[in-house]
C-alpha cells in the first residue's frame, strides 16, 4: 500500500507498507491440496443420491430436489452430536449397494476433488456397509477401486487417490477389515481406520487387529479425541499404535496455555498427524464453535496439523472451502496453508519417495508462485 504523506505541501513523501497477499477463492482452489480424511459415503453429489435412490428403490429420502437435499444433509449434520451426525449416512449407504453405484460414486468423488485442486487424497469407507443386498466386501472393494481409477483417468492424472478401509467401531470383526487392507495393498488400499460412534467402542475393543496390521507392516489411522476426550487419543496412540489421529481435536484438553501435557507432547514430538476437519468438528460438537477450534493454537505449538473435509456432502464443505474458512477465522496466510499441505503429504500412507516428489515437485513450487 502506498501512503502519501501530504503534511508538507512543498514535497510529497511516500512510505511503502507491505500488503499481505490476498487469498482469493480462485487461488485457494488452484493451490495444490492434500486430503487425508474424506469419507466416500459422506461425499456424494446430492443429484447422484437422488438418481441412485430412484434406480435402486431406496425409500425415505426427505426430498428429491438436489438443492433441498444438500441443505437437509447439512442441517442434519449440524446437530452437535456425533451419533445424530452419523444418521444421515443411512441415505448414502442405502444407495451404494451394487457395483455400478459404487463405481459411479467413487469416480465422481475423485473428479470432484480434482476439480477442487486436490492432488493427493486418501478416501475412506467401511466395506461392511455395502453388503446389505448381497455384495461381498471383496466385490465392494474392487468396485470402489475401479471407480477411483476411472476418476483419476477422467481427471487427466491431476490427482492420485489412496484408499483407507474402515471397520465400524460398534460392529465386531475388525480383523476381517484388517485382512482386506493387507490383501488389497497392491491394488491401492493404503491403510486402515476405525469409524462410527466413539463413546463405548475404544480401540482396545479389538486390539489384536492393530497388532496384526503392525506385524504386516500396514498403516493405520484412528478416529480419536472427537466425541471422547484426550484419553481416547492415548488409547489410539499408546495401545493401538496409530500413525495419525482422525480429528484429535480434544487432545487440546491436554494443553493449558503454553503448557503441553505428556500425551500431547508425545503426539507432537512423534510427528503424529492430526487430521482436523474444522466444519465437521463444529457439526459433531467436538468443538463448541469455529472460534474455539484449537487448530491455530496447536499449529503454533508445533503439532503436525492438517486440514480435511471429513464429509463433503454431510457438512457441505470442500477443501477449498475449509481452507477459506480457517483463513477467515484465524488469519492464516499462504505460508500456513503450505505448511498444512506439506504436513499432510509427509503423513500420507505412500512411500517416502512418492511423498518427497509430491512435496518438491508439486506443492513447493506452486505455493512459492502463489505467495508472490
Ligand atoms: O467424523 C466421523 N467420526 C466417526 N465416524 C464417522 C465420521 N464421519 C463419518 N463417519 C462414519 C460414517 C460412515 O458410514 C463411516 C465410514 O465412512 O464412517
Ligand atoms: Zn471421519
Amino acid at each position: 500500500m502506498i501512503n502519501a504523506d501530504r503534511n508538507d505541501t512543498a514535497c510529497h513523501r511516500y512510505t511503502v507498507t507491505p500488503m499481505p497477499t490476498p487469498l482469493t477463492q480462485e487461488d485457494l482452489r488452484r493451490a495444490p491440496k492434500v486430503l487425508l480424511h474424506d469419507h466416500l459415503d459422506g461425499g456424494l453429489r446430492p443429484q447422484t443420491v437422488i438418481e441412485l435412490a430412484e434406480a435402486c428403490g431406496h425409500q425415505g429420502l426427505p426430498t428429491t430436489d438436489p438443492v433441498a437435499l444438500g441443505a437437509w444433509f447439512r442441517d442434519n449434520a449440524n446437530s452437535g452430536s456425533l451419533v445424530r451426525y452419523l444418521e444421515g449416512f443411512a441415505h448414502t449407504c442405502g444407495v451404494m449397494q451394487d457395483e455400478s453405484s459404487l463405481v459411479r460414486v467413487a469416480s465422481e468423488a475423485v473428479q470432484d476433488l480434482a476439480a477442487d485442486g486436490v492432488v493427493y487424497a486418501e478416501i475412506r469407507y467401511a466395506p461392511e456397509l455395502f453388503t446389505d443386498k448381497g455384495l461381498s466386501m471383496e466385490q465392494a472393494v474392487e468396485a470402489v477401486q475401479e471407480g477411483f481409477r476411472q476418476g483419476e483417468a477422467a481427471s487427466g492424472g491431476r490427482i492420485r487417490v489412496g484408499t483407507l478401509l474402515c471397520a465400524m467401531r460398534q460392529n465386531d470383526g475388525w480383523q476381517r477389515i484388517a485382512d482386506l487392507v493387507v490383501r488389497y495393498r497392491d491394488a491401492g488400499v493404503v491403510g486402515f481406520d476405525i469409524a462410527g460412534p466413539e463413546a463405548g467402542f475404544p480401540p482396545s475393543k479389538e486390539l489384536s487387529a492393530f497388532e496384526y496390521l503392525r506385524q504386516q507392516n500396514a498403516h493405520f489411522t484412528i478416529h480419536a479425541a472427537e466425541a471422547s476426550g484426550a484419553e481416547s487419543a492415548w488409547e489410539a496412540v499408546q495401545l493401538a499404535g496409530a500413525e495419525r489421529l482422525g480429528h484429535g481435536v480434544r487432545l487440546a484438553e491436554d494443553i493449558q496455555g503454553d503448557e503441553v501435557g505428556l500425551l500431547a507432547a508425545y503426539v507432537r514430538d512423534r510427528r503424529i498427524a492430526l487430521e482436523m476437519c474444522p466444519t465437521s468438528n463444529v457439526h459433531t460438537g467436538a468443538v463448541a464453535s469455529l472460534a474455539e477450534h484449537p487448530i491455530k493454537r496447536m499449529a503454533d505449538l508445533g503439532f503436525r496439523v492438517t486440514v480435511n473435509t471429513d464429509n463433503r456432502l454431510m457438512s457441505d464443505v470442500s477443501m477449498t472451502g475449509e481452507f477459506a474458512t480457517v483463513v477467515e477465522q484465524f488469519g492464516f496466510g499462504w505460508e500456513d496453508l503450505r505448511k498444512f499441505t506439506v504436513n499432510a503429504a509427509k503423513a500420507a500412507f505412500i512411500s517416502h519417495d512418492e511423498r518427497r516428489a509430491l512435496i518438491q515437485d508439486v506443492i513447493e513450487p506452486a505455493y512459492a508462485a502463489l505467495a508472490k
